[in-house]
């Protein structure tokens, strides 16, 4: 009981997913006597799921976190574990199989509403007791209410999208992962590599155009479903790896995973035209200026939006419904580098 009440107490003091992950299979692997004890992330592409593990604990050594490095790869194809591809489709609450070694393996998944994007897997070297089950049942009850909650907290409530507090956490992840190349590139080479056809991680600030006309003409409820429809149009014209912000008011940033420089120019020209082409209800036609740059872990998380926002800035003023790319715009003369205060407005 000591032990099962410990478990309790760490798990619903974290106030992040990885941690509440480490908390959840160390508390079902120690309390089930489980073998092992995995988190998966069912990944839904396409309208295909595919598997992805993202912690892990075996007994005897302590949990971690899987690295998810290859972020374009979405993980293995649902259909490879049946018994959880069933379970899935059918929408119940586990499954369980035994193999022929006979080891018995339970997955749960966390269902939120209709949708479950993580499931537990449990491998145990006998069959599952009543009273293991009840225990692992109460363990999920209290991660599922806490998953729940987190993701309640990292969302904003009128679009639904990620919002600015996430941002920090998820660019210092993208910040991490780019450091190691950059590190190549340090000793006396140009801060910011050229090349189009290099994979880079991407920042994107927009802007709704002239959106205070909007509010004062149609009402603020109007000016509401136009950042609903404009929140639905960059999650559908990005892609599944990229992440969409609303960092407030009618402004939203996307961090672009892995792209080339023409790809990313493509990707946010869609979407920009996307919006352009969309009847917005009594509203009409609206427009979005965007300003971009890439990521690199040598600057801080402020000179990056504040460069971005140059870049803003600079299609605000050229007539805006336009893309604008941070470095082109340096190296044809048309910004100047200022690495002032007005940036720290973004912290
Ligand atoms: N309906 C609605 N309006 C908002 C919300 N948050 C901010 N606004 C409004 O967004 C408008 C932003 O106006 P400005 O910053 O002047 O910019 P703009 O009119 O879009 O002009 P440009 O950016 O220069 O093209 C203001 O009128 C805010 O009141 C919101 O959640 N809902």
């Amino acid at each position: 009981m000591d032990s099962l009440l410990k478990h309790m107490v760490d798990m619903t003091g974290h106030r992040d997913h990885t941690m509440l992950d480490i908390s959840v299979i160390s508390a079902v692997q120690e309390l089930a006597c489980a073998s092992q004890v995995r988190v998966l992330t069912l990944a839904t592409v396409r309208g295909k799921v595919f598997v992805r593990p993202r912690a892990l604990i075996r007994a005897g050594e302590t949990a971690q976190m899987i690295d998810t490095a290859d972020q374009q790869h979405p993980g293995d194809p649902i259909e490879r574990t049946p018994a959880l591809a069933q379970c899935i489709a059918r929408h119940e609450t586990s499954a369980e199989l035994a193999n022929e070694a006979g080891e018995h393996t339970l997955w749960l998944p966390i269902w939120l509403g209709d949708k479950a994007d993580t499931c537990l897997e449990i491998v145990h070297p006998t069959p599952y007791t009543r009273e293991t089950i009840h225990v692992i049942g109460g363990i999920v009850n209290v991660y599922r209410n806490f998953q729940n909650l987190l993701d309640y907290s990292e969302r904003d409530s009128l679009t639904g999208l990620l919002n600015r507090k996430t941002f920090d956490d998820q660019l210092s992840k993208m910040l991490a992962a780019s450091t190691e190349q950059d590190a190549i590139t340090l000793p006396g080479e140009p801060e910011r590599r050229t090349h189009s056809d290099e994979e880079k991680q991407w920042l994107a600030v927009v802007d709704v155009d002239h959106f205070k006309h909007v509010n004062d003409r149609f009402g603020h409820l109007y000016g509401d479903e136009v950042l609903i429809l404009i929140a639905n149009l960059l999650t559908t014209s990005f892609r599944a790896q990229d992440r969409v912000f609303r960092f407030g008011g009618e402004e939203f940033v996307v961090l672009l995973r892995s792209a080339t420089l023409d790809n990313a120019k493509k990707i946010i020209e869609r979407f920009r035209m996307n919006v352009a082409a969309h009847d917005f209800p009594q509203v009409g036609k609206v427009t979005v200026s965007v300003g971009f740059v890439s990521i690199s872990a040598l600057e801080a998380p402020v000179i990056i939006l504040g460069h971005a926002d140059q870049a803003l800035y600079y299609a605000k003023s050229h007539g805006r419904n336009l893309v604008c790319h941070y470095d082109e715009l340096v190296s044809g003369g048309l910004l100047q580098t200022i690495e002032s205060n007005d940036t720290a407005e973004f912290f």
